[in-house]
């Protein structure tokens, strides 16, 4: 018995929605105008919350080009309630054939999305959330409503920055499971401070906290640091052997800092160790068990490692399962004042002094790009505690400060030198030899004097620009 085509057509839709039912995965199905056209039952389960969202059935389609694009998605998406979702799988554009015509749809196939989800149901009362830029999830609906109750941990990492606000609450919602993070950002952000967070908002809290970084010591010394070495396995080697820091940190957390620096033939044996839990010592052959908490972090930007092939594309992607970017010190400027002011407040107390920062030399921390970010905020307002004569930090103090870095104040307006008015850049000059010639010089007349213009000019332009001598 022959069947026409349009039952052929029906019976290959109900094969693939069985298949797509059946898979642990989340896929559905939208058009560019962000309608569901299908979602399988394990997206249902997890995401839908009013059924009219979730249409079951393929609806009449027949997919015509399955392969056109593939895209893959690993980012996290923070929702305007401060939310995260992580997006992590596939999506493919594909066309299908309607009774109104071929249309083109997006298929999302996320598997990455379900282990962090449900991890982080079991511990959080995550309840809603959105994704990717162009897409919004209908409601999350939690499974699990039963949620660990213990308040959130956090001592250390002070901000004002909503974004920093919003990177808090997503490490304190995935500390509790095992999720693999990865911490992003440039020297000195905070992101060994973000690393401790987790760890003291996670399970493993009463256990080590260890931490390495895979920068500062050459390849065989890190090697056996981190795997251990059996007895007698180099020169030099202590006899009865040595755990490395995988075995210290058995239970806890391991913190593999700058872990962009660590040599090829390493990533290899840790990219072993993350998917089999377990190790070797260096010169030895029995295996041994870890249960370890891998926290990754690295002021390199690892995509681009990888790209350029330095770094292995699957321990990146093992490492990366949340990823964090944790923004620079310059890009959060409520986090300057805010952490000027506790840093203030805190060296205060440490060196008994009662010092103030003025407003103008507030207002130039403010402009300061701030390189070294939050380490050499904190540095620098120790430095000021400590060596400022009287009870105030003033544009002065910041200026030789700013000098002494070799920061020529120049390069911070010549980014942008071609892109304003000649004027601008004049003034911008001007204001920086003033600034310059304030540190150089005891008093408004001897400045006066070596610029040969009027005093009241010098004073009059002092205060044109903020700078209150
Ligand atoms: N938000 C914050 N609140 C308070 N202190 C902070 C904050 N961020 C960073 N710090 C302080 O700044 C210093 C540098 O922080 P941390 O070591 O975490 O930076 P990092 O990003 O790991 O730097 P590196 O990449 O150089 O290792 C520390 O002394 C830390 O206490």
């Amino acid at each position: 018995m022959s069947i026409s085509s349009a039952e052929y057509i029906h019976q290959e839709k109900l094969l693939l929605e069985q298949m797509f039912n059946f898979m642990p995965i989340h896929v559905f199905l939208i058009d560019d105008k962000r309608n569901i056209h299908f979602c399988n039952h394990y997206f249902q389960r997890c995401f839908c919350k009013e059924k009219k969202f979730c249409p079951k059935g393929l609806m009449g389609f027949q997919a015509i080009n399955c392969t056109a694009t593939k895209t893959i998605l690993n980012q996290i998406t923070a929702t305007k309630k401060g939310d995260f979702c992580l997006i992590q799988g596939q999506k493919y554009l594909i066309k299908v054939q309607s009774l109104e015509g071929r249309i083109p749809l997006n298929m999302y196939i996320l598997q990455e999305t379900s282990q962090l989800e449900n991890q982080l149901l079991k511990n959080s009362n995550l309840s809603q959330s959105s994704h990717h830029s162009s897409f919004q999830y209908p409601q999350f609906k939690s499974q699990s409503p039963h949620c660990s109750s213990s308040p959130p941990i956090n001592s250390s990492m002070k901000t004002k920055s909503e974004k920093v606000q919003s990177i808090i609450k997503l490490a304190q919602r995935v500390a509790k499971s095992d999720i693999k993070i990865l911490i992003q950002g440039e020297t000195g952000v905070g992101k060994e401070v973000l690393a401790r967070l987790i760890y003291e908002n996670s399970d493993r809290n009463k256990k080590p906290f260890v931490k390495v970084n895979c920068g500062a010591i050459t390849e065989s010394l890190l090697e056996s640091e981190l795997f251990g070495y059996e007895n007698g396995a180099f020169t030099g080697a202590k006899k009865q052997g040595k755990k490395g820091l995988f075995e210290q940190a058995n239970k806890g957390t391991l913190f593999l800092d700058e872990i962009g620096e660590l040599p090829m033939q390493l990533q290899v044996k840790l990219l072993r160790v993350l998917q089999e839990n377990e190790i070797v010592r260096v010169g030895g052959e029995n295996v041994i068990k870890v249960d370890v908490r891998i926290i990754a972090a690295t002021n390199r930007n690892l995509k681009e490692e990888v790209d350029k092939g330095r770094f292995r594309m699957d321990l990146f992607y093992r490492l990366n399962v949340v990823p964090i970017i944790i923004p620079p010190l310059r890009d959060r400027k409520e986090d300057i004042k805010y952490l000027t002011s506790i840093f203030t407040k805190k060296y205060n107390s440490k060196y008994e002094e009662n010092k103030q920062i003025t407003n103008e030399a507030m207002n130039m921390l403010l402009d300061y790009h701030w390189p070294g970010n939050v380490r050499e905020l904190e540095n620098f307002i120790e430095r000021c505690i400590i060596t400022t004569q009287n009870n105030e930090i003033k544009v002065q103090h910041v200026i030789k400060y700013f000098n002494e870095m070799g920061q020529n104040f120049n390069s911070l307006y010549e980014e942008n030198t071609l892109k304003k008015p000649l004027k601008d850049s004049l003034e911008d000059l001007e204001k920086t030899i003033l600034m310059q010639a304030i540190e150089k010089y005891d008093s408004l007349l001897e400045m006066s004097q070596i610029l040969k213009i009027d005093p009241t000019t010098v004073s009059r332009k002092l205060k044109k620009y903020g700078i209150v001598y």
